[in-house]
């Protein structure tokens, strides 16, 4: 057997979002988001599924900590519901919403868990919508608001932050793909949400400089990886196009103080334009503490002209594929990071999310889910690779603890270590789970 062996220093973690297993969407003075009139509008979600009651969390988060516990994790990073602990956007708290956050983390500190917080996890207030969302330069103010309201709430106890989850699926794949909330396809929407986003992340990393001086904060883009189908510079283009938009789109403002000029060409073709004002760059390029990387799967890829945006095709003929359709990559989860580290140096790197949706059930009280096994094994690798190759990577975060809302595609797509029944809230540990409390506890697993 070999044994994949990490640093001692590497933290190990979990990771859920709120409104994909909080539930309770209605209670205790919890006002709507995005993501709840979009979920109860017909067509959006698969199975007409929403996140009202989702894994009932709200009620279970103790239960939930225990399984924490039992697996070991030195962190779990959760998102907070900006329209439960800010029912007007804006403006007043509402004390059971911040109550209920305040238990959770303490559970979490009393059971030796550090809680990563995540600010935007896509639930943006329905009544900030109503006036245009993140198309609107207001709601960059409204979010440092809340952001500055919640460092100063927890902030004493709560020292790694992450501001924006998924930038890109928060914009382009929301507002110009149309598949996520608020289901716009209107390309300059996506770009002034993605510049709106970058802004808030920004100027609530200035705010959380005087508010939590001596804590961390970072932001947590997706990537994935496109590998040319051949060596053919058109093939190879077509891959970098792509490749950009994931990236360098998000990533270079943070890092470099502007956006891409390729990408801004290929959208001005299309009719969308960047609306940069003065000072917004050196906002947005506020030094960071670490970043979070999302990974879940890449391709290989080739130039088609007249193709989409970027003139590409997927080609995804030979690969196993998770229940969600996506092919197991592994791979360019290697690539992607020391990629990542040619960009921009050595940003510390704490993967946030990476996982697998596998939709087993349960069968005699077990749940046998190797396939998620050695996707993780396979990713895991990667990782250690990546960690060999000199990438700093300083934590790894399972996606995720629990099955839950997988938004477009409601409860059929499962992601979880703990299986969640959504009738009866029954959690039910599956093999992963036990996989990845023995590789936590060892801080090594065998292949
Ligand atoms: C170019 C065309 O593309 C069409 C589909 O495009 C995507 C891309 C990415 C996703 C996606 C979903 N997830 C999992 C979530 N991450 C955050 C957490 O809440 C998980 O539930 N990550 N990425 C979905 C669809």
């Amino acid at each position: 057997m070999t044994t994949i062996e990490f640093p001692q220093d590497l933290k190990w973690g979990a990771a859920t979002a709120a409104y994909q297993i909080e539930g309770a969407a209605n209670k205790d003075g919890r006002a709507p988001s995005i993501w709840d009139t979009f979920s109860h509008t017909p067509g959006n979600v698969k199975n007409g599924d929403n996140g009202d009651e989702a894994c009932d969390s709200y009620h279970r988060y103790k239960e939930d900590v225990q399984y924490l516990k039992e697996l070991g994790v030195d962190v779990y990073r959760f998102s907070i519901s900006w329209p439960r602990v800010m029912p007007g956007a804006t403006g007043d708290l509402n004390p059971e919403g911040v109550g209920y956050y305040r238990n959770l983390i303490q559970e979490l500190v009393d059971n030796g868990i550090e809680p990563i917080i995540t600010l935007y996890h896509w639930d943006l207030p329905q009544s900030l919508q109503e006036n245009g969302g993140w198309e609107n330069r207001n709601t960059v103010d409204a979010f440092q608001e809340y952001a500055s309201a919640m460092f100063r709430e927890f902030g004493d106890v709560v020292k790694k932050w992450i501001t924006i989850n998924e930038p890109w699926c928060a914009s382009f794949l929301s507002n110009y793909i149309g598949m996520h909330a608020p289901g716009k396809q209107d390309l300059q929407a996506a770009i002034d949400v993605s510049h709106h986003l970058l802004l808030a992340h920004g100027k609530s990393v200035q705010a959380f400089r005087d508010i939590v001086p001596d804590g961390e904060i970072g932001y947590a883009p997706n990537v994935d990886w496109l590998e040319p189908y051949s060596p053919a510079q058109e093939d190879k283009d077509a891959c970098e196009r792509e490749m950009q938009w994931k990236v360098q789109w998000f990533m270079d403002p943070v890092f470099k103080g502007e956006y891409p000029q390729l990408l801004q060409d290929i959208f001005a073709k299309h009719n969308g334009y960047l609306k940069v004002e003065e000072g917004d760059m050196d906002i947005i390029s506020q030094p960071i503490d670490f970043m979070g990387i999302n990974y879940y799967s890449g391709h290989v890829a080739r130039y088609k002209e007249g193709n989409g945006m970027f003139d590409i095709e997927p080609i995804w003929v030979d690969y196993d594929k998770t229940d969600i359709g996506w092919p197991v990559y592994a791979d360019g989860f290697y690539k992607v990071l020391t990629h990542l580290q040619e960009l921009y140096g050595d940003i510390p790197i704490y993967i946030t999310e990476n996982g697998a949706c596998y939709n087993h059930e349960v069968k005699d009280g077990i749940v046998n889910d190797q396939e998620r096994i050695d996707y993780l094994k396979q990713h895991l690798t990667a990782l250690h690779r990546a960690i060999k190759s000199g990438v700093p990577i300083k934590g790894y975060i399972l996606w995720s603890l629990l099955d839950n809302f997988e938004w477009a595609e409601g409860y059929s797509k499962r992601f979880g270590i703990i299986h969640v029944n959504y009738r009866t809230f029954e959690r039910t540990k599956k093999e992963s789970f036990y996989w990845y409390k023995q590789t936590v506890h060892n801080n090594w697993f065998e292949i």
